[in-house]
This record gives C-alpha cells, structure tokens and sequence, in this order.
C-alpha cells in the first residue's frame, strides 16, 4: 500500500550496493557470466577448468544500485598447496559478500561436485543465494525445468531455500539483465561504493598477466594444463616519444615448473612465444587503451605450485 502513495518507484528507492560473488564447479560459467553482466571483458574465461585464479572484480553500474562481483576460482578438492589456498579465498569470498550465486550448467546433471559446493552453501546462513541454471542455449526448455526442479530439491534436502532460481544464458543473453534484476534489490542499501566508469579495481598488472597466462594456456591445455604463472615485472611508459604516439613498456616472466615444458611454450625457433606475445598484446592494448610494446621471458621456477615462498612471489 505505501507504494500506491510513492511518486514512483525508481525516485523514492533506496540506492542499494554491494558484493555478489558466482560460485560452481569449475566450467560452470561462472566468468562468462561476470562478462555478460558486466559488458566488458575482465574475468578469464576459457574452455577449461579452473583457469580463474585471482579474485577478479566486475562492477554493475544501474541507477538504482551498484553491483560488485567478485569471480572466484572453482572449489575442488585439493591436491596441491595452491589448491588449498585457493579454497581458502573461496570461502573467505563467501563469508564477505551480500548475494551469493550458485552456477550450475543446464547441460549437466547435478554431480557429487554440486552437492559439495551446495553442502558447503547451506552452512552460510545468512547471505541470500540465488541458483543460476547457467547455459540454457545448449538444451531444451524441457531439460532446463527438469533441471529447475532438481536444483529446487537439492537445497531442499539440505534444509534451505534459494532465494531465487534463475535459468539464464550469457552467450544467448537470455534473462542475464533479469538476474541483475533479482540480486539489486537484495544488495544493502549503500551509496555507490566505486566511481562510475570502473569496471574493476582488479590492478592492472593482474589483468595484463591473466592476459599472457590466458595466450599461453592457449592450445597446450593438455600438455601443460595448471603450471604456467604470469607475473608483471614492470609497465613504464617509453620516454620521448611524442605526445601523440606514446608507447608502454611491458616486461612480463612467464614461469613454467619444468625445464622440459619450456620448448612447449617457446615452440620450434621461438614461433610459439611470437604468437603468445602477439595474441596477448592485442588484448593487452584493448584493455589500457595504448600502443604496447610487449617483452615475454620464459623461466622456471620449480614445482611453483608445491613452494609457499614461489606461491607468495607469483602472487597467490
Ligand atoms: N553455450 C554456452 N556456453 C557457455 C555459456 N557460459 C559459458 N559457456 C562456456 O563454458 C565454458 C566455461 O565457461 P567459464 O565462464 O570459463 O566457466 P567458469 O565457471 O568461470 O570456469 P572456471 O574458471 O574453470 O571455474 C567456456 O567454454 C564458455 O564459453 C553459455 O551461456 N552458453
């Protein structure tokens, strides 16, 4: 009733803001869909499990409210001390934000992988979680209600609810506008917590690096499938050059944890690396908006995965 009286409901609505991260099994769309609601490319996305391994942010901006999402990496079972870590930050992530939402592909049957992560969701009990049935292009509307019901059940088994279950597609754009819809109004009420115009607060180095780590996954997933780390060194801008044609310098290491995996990535008479360097540039300049001048080293740094010091030193 108190509504009937508002002049309307966009003027007298509170500005809402706050964190929203996307969780599920690795593949489950979570990147893609952080792309989709952003507009701009800022998470890595790739065909291959678990390749999101720093908390990268994307930033909503509607008139009514300012959603931040935080892309985490996949909770897996650990293997290696990385992984633990990398657990670590999801739950962290979890324990922080104001929405949660749960990504579980339309195409897959829920697996003991989804139970997992939904066993784990069911112990927050306070963050609102939305269950996003992701990839809906990929079936029929028949298998997406089956895949409603199922998702419905699964938290009712565990003795909680969703606060919504949202069936959407981000390479379709099907209801991902919808599902930004859904989480505003459950964000607290805030004023904008970041400037307009900011897709990320991500630091640009960790971009660039996920850039060249993204290229050089590129086509040797198999071989070389979770050790290659990408790390920075610097970006300077050239000096003397005019006004008018700048240039950034930008010398990044990629470290791989074998010397045998280094012709892998550096290819027949360094062909490999060129295209690496080429492809990631090109990225690279669409993000910072300059011409780029890329350097690529290629060094080992062993077992980097299984070493707390190499992990602190390539920033995990
Ligand atoms: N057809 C279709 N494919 C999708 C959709 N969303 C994601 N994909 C594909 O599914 C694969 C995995 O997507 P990502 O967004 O990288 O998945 P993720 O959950 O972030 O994966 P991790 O980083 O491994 O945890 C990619 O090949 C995407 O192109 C969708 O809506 N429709």
């Amino acid at each position: 009733m108190a509504r009937m009286s508002d002049r309307s409901p966009e003027s007298t609505a509170p500005h809402r803001a706050g964190f929203a991260c996307f969780v599920g099994r690795p593949n489950a769309g979570k990147s893609t869909l952080t792309n989709a609601l952003v507009g701009t490319k800022v998470a890595i996305t790739s065909n291959r499990p678990q390749t999101t391994r720093h908390t990268v942010r994307g930033i909503v901006h509607r008139p009514d409210a300012q959603l931040v999402l935080v892309d985490t990496p996949g909770l897996h079972k650990p293997r290696t001390l990385l992984g633990e870590r990398l657990n670590d930050v999801v739950r962290t992530t979890w324990a922080e934000v104001d929405v949660i939402g749960f990504c579980l592909p339309a195409d897959q049957k829920l697996g003991p992988g989804d139970k997992f992560i939904a066993k784990e969701l069911a112990g927050i009990k306070k963050t609102p979680k939305i269950a996003i049935i992701t990839k809906t292009d990929l079936v029929e509307s028949k298998a997406v209600g089956e895949q409603l019901i199922a998702v419905h059940r699964l938290a009712e088994e565990l003795g909680f609810e969703w606060a919504e279950i949202v069936p959407v597609s981000a390479v379709g754009d099907s209801q991902v506008q919808l599902l930004a819809d859904l989480i505003a109004p459950l964000l607290p009420e805030s004023p904008p917590l970041y400037p307009e115009g900011d897709l990320t607060d991500e630091p640009e180095m960790v971009m660039v690096a996920e850039l060249i780590r993204e290229a050089a996954l590129e086509g040797v997933r198999d071989e070389l499938p979770h050790s290659i780390a990408v790390v920075v060194e610097e970006m300077i801008p050239r000096e003397n050059r005019p006004a008018d044609r700048p240039l950034l310098d930008i010398h990044a290491n990629v470290y791989i944890e074998r010397p045998s995996q280094k012709g892998i990535i550096i290819g027949p008479k360094g062909s490999r690396l060129k295209e690496v360097g080429m492809k990631s540039r090109k990225h690279i300049e669409a993000l910072l908006g300059t011409p780029v001048f890329l350097d690529l080293h290629v060094k080992v740094a062993k077992d980097w995965q299984r070493d707390p010091k190499q992990l602190r030193k390539l920033g995990f």
